[in-house]
């Protein structure tokens, strides 16, 4: 890995769909300023799939929308596919974010007056390019090939999100982000979006980072990296857990034992 201060990219790096450096983010707050993300490193390796779990406030979605390049760091690097994403602006940032990364939010964001079919090819009605699965292709993975021609107050929220998933892959990208993905879905259907998002993974060889409150969607990933106050915490190997109660009791001990004033869901 390279070192912090390193301009050159490895040769690791160019082969890793995530590398972030050293990533420190604060915003203003009336008259004081809020250390969002203090020097959070990681990595991430070709069809991982990640979960970022934290308290309310730790700094999740402060970290994802740096990866995603829609802001900023005060400090550090983000590099996505070998190329520092932290050093480009725009034009060249949006094009290369339309390119390599696929954005799935809690409220799904699908156009109303746009069938399912139109929603998911959006990307590409922008000017953005087809990745290698038609529309077909897509709806077909997501189970939804007969309900291409819906718009998106025909569907449950559950096949929303899933349309907006299908969307988030058109161009294929090198990198899925999810911010709560699963938040505003019941719980049979969150386990249906996270099955999706694992098969992506497994069949397609996605790499996938999700935050989460929620243990049972982390459990489907392979690694949880833990955000307390703006650092990492910790990481851990799911695979460790029999289920996602286990999952649970370990992430609270962890973030209660690690000292004062971290909220716990
Ligand atoms: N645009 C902004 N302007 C001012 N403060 C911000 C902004 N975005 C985030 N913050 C602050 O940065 C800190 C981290 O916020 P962030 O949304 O990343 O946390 P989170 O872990 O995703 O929280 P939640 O689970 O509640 O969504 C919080 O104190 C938040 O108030």
């Amino acid at each position: 890995m390279p070192s912090l201060q390193s301009t050159t990219v490895s040769s690791d790096a160019e082969s890793q769909p995530l590398l972030i450096e050293n990533l420190t983010k604060s915003f203003a707050q009336g008259d004081k300023r809020i250390l969002a993300l203090n020097g959070v490193s990681a990595e991430v390796n070709q069809s991982e799939f990640v979960a970022i779990m934290g308290a309310s406030g730790s700094g999740k979605s402060t970290l994802l929308n740096l990866m995603a390049g829609i802001t900023q760091p005060d400090q550090g690097r983000v590099l996505i596919d070998g190329t520092e994403i932290t050093s480009l602006r725009d034009p060249a940032l949006t094009r290369f974010r339309r390119r390599k990364i696929g954005l799935v939010f809690q409220s799904f964001n699908l156009i109303p007056t746009l069938t399912a079919r139109d929603n998911i090819l959006l990307p590409v009605l922008a000017g953005g390019e087809q990745g290698p699965l038609s529309v077909n292709e897509l709806l077909e993975r997501i189970g939804l090939q007969d309900r291409a021609t819906h718009r998106p107050d025909a569907l449950s929220g559950g096949e929303q999100q899933r349309i907006a998933i299908a969307r988030a892959l058109i161009s294929d990208p090198a990198l899925l982000l999810a911010d709560e993905p699963t938040g505003s879905l019941d719980s049979v259907t969150s386990q249906t979006i996270c099955r999706l998002m694992k098969e992506l993974r497994d069949d397609l060889g996605r790499t996938v980072i999700v935050v989460t409150h929620e243990p049972d969607v982390a459990m489907w990933a392979d690694r949880v990296i833990v955000l307390r106050d703006g650092q990492k915490l910790t990481e851990f190997e799911t695979k460790q857990f029999p289920d996602a109660q286990a999952l649970a009791a370990f992430y609270q001990e962890t973030v209660l034992s690690s000292g004062s004033g971290a909220e716990i869901l």
